[in-house]
């Protein structure tokens, strides 16, 4: 269990970090979300002990990083996945990690497995692709077999299959009982691979809580219906006080939820080819919720143009 309290960092005029609250529970993945220069890598760092706070506190199980008679025993991080001697190889990079922090080595052997190095410990980390160095990072992480993991952007720069990887292996993580907390800019893969969220602006709480209840609080939910006596389910659903707008195929019903609009169909003997709940996406959410950040905004505009330069190439 990770626990900040009123955690506040400054760097001279700028506020990175301020009051910032919140608990990141086992058992699940909680992404911690918010715009570049939020205050992510920041908050990463104090917990970590890297940065001191200038204000506040955050905990590991109860105890300040500083405090951890085991640190790599307790918590486990990727930031930096470069960060390996690059003549070193992936053996020799755990080994040397084992050997400092007193973890028993039939660890290295095992942390290799477990991230798929095994065929690749004895070569040089140093022409290892992204994807196998954000491996190479992992096992670091996994080596004194902690019950806390902490991930900063660790998709950044994969590839699709690389990507799906890291999701699937933070789930199994987390069901293993751990707490795996997990910063990224990107929703939507947050929204597919975290439970819980932790959002930050500005280096302030935005919100806390289920990744659904995020995005069911802040966008509208809809049901989509399909159905070839149309006109006659529309009447109905209106005199029952829904919203009905137009599809290209069909309805989009707001102000009743999917089990009251297939009990109007019935009653009306009307046939449905469709009845699906439509749920908002996590970033629609995030733009409803942070309608003020405007460098959340600019960030999404840049992103949209260096797409469309790289597709037009
Ligand atoms: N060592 C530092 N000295 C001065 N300012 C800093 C330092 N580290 C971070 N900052 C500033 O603090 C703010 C928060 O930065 P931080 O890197 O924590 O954000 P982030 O959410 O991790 O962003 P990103 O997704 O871009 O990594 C930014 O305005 C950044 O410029």
């Amino acid at each position: 269990m990770i626990e900040a309290k009123g955690l506040t960092k400054r760097y001279g005029k700028t506020l990175a970090v301020d009051d910032l609250s919140f608990t990141v529970t086992p058992g699940k993945v909680t992404g911690f979300l918010g715009p570049n220069g939020a205050g992510k890598s920041t908050t990463m760092r104090m917990v970590l002990g890297l940065d001191n706070p200038t204000g506040g506190q955050v905990s590991i199980g109860g105890k300040r990083y500083r405090e951890l008679h085991h640190p790599l025993r307790t918590v486990g991080a990727l930031l930096d996945a470069k960060w390996v001697h690059p003549n070193r190889s992936a053996r020799a990079h755990l080994s040397w990690m084992a050997k400092s922090n007193k973890i028993p080595m039939r660890r290295v052997d095992e942390s290799l497995d477990i991230v798929g190095l095994t065929s690749v410990a004895n070569k040089r980390a140093g022409g290892f692709s992204l994807g196998m160095s954000q491996r190479l990072g992992i096992a670091s992480a996994l080596l004194g077999d902690p019950e806390v993991l902490l991930f900063d952007e660790p998709v950044n720069g994969l590839d699709p299959e690389g990507i799906l990887w890291i999701r699937r292996f933070m789930q199994r993580l987390a069901e293993e009982g751990r707490t795996v907390f997990v910063s990224s800019h990107l929703l939507s893969e947050m929204a597919l691979t975290a439970t819980e969220l932790v959002v930050i602006g500005r280096g302030k709480l935005i919100s806390q809580g289920s990744t659904d209840d995020f995005v069911a609080k802040a966008t509208d939910s809809t049901v989509k219906v399909r159905s070839p006596q149309l006109d006659k389910l529309r009447t109905a659903l209106a005199s029952a006080s829904a919203d009905v707008a137009d599809a290209d195929d069909g309805l989009i019903v707001s102000g009743l939820d999917s089990a009251k609009i297939g009990e109007i169909a019935m009653q009306q003997s009307v046939v449905l080819h469709e009845l699906s709940p439509q749920r908002g996406s996590l970033e629609e959410a995030f733009m409803q919720i942070t309608g003020d950040s405007v460098q959340y905004h600019a960030d999404i505009e840049a992103e949209a143009r260096k797409a469309l330069e790289s597709s037009s190439r």
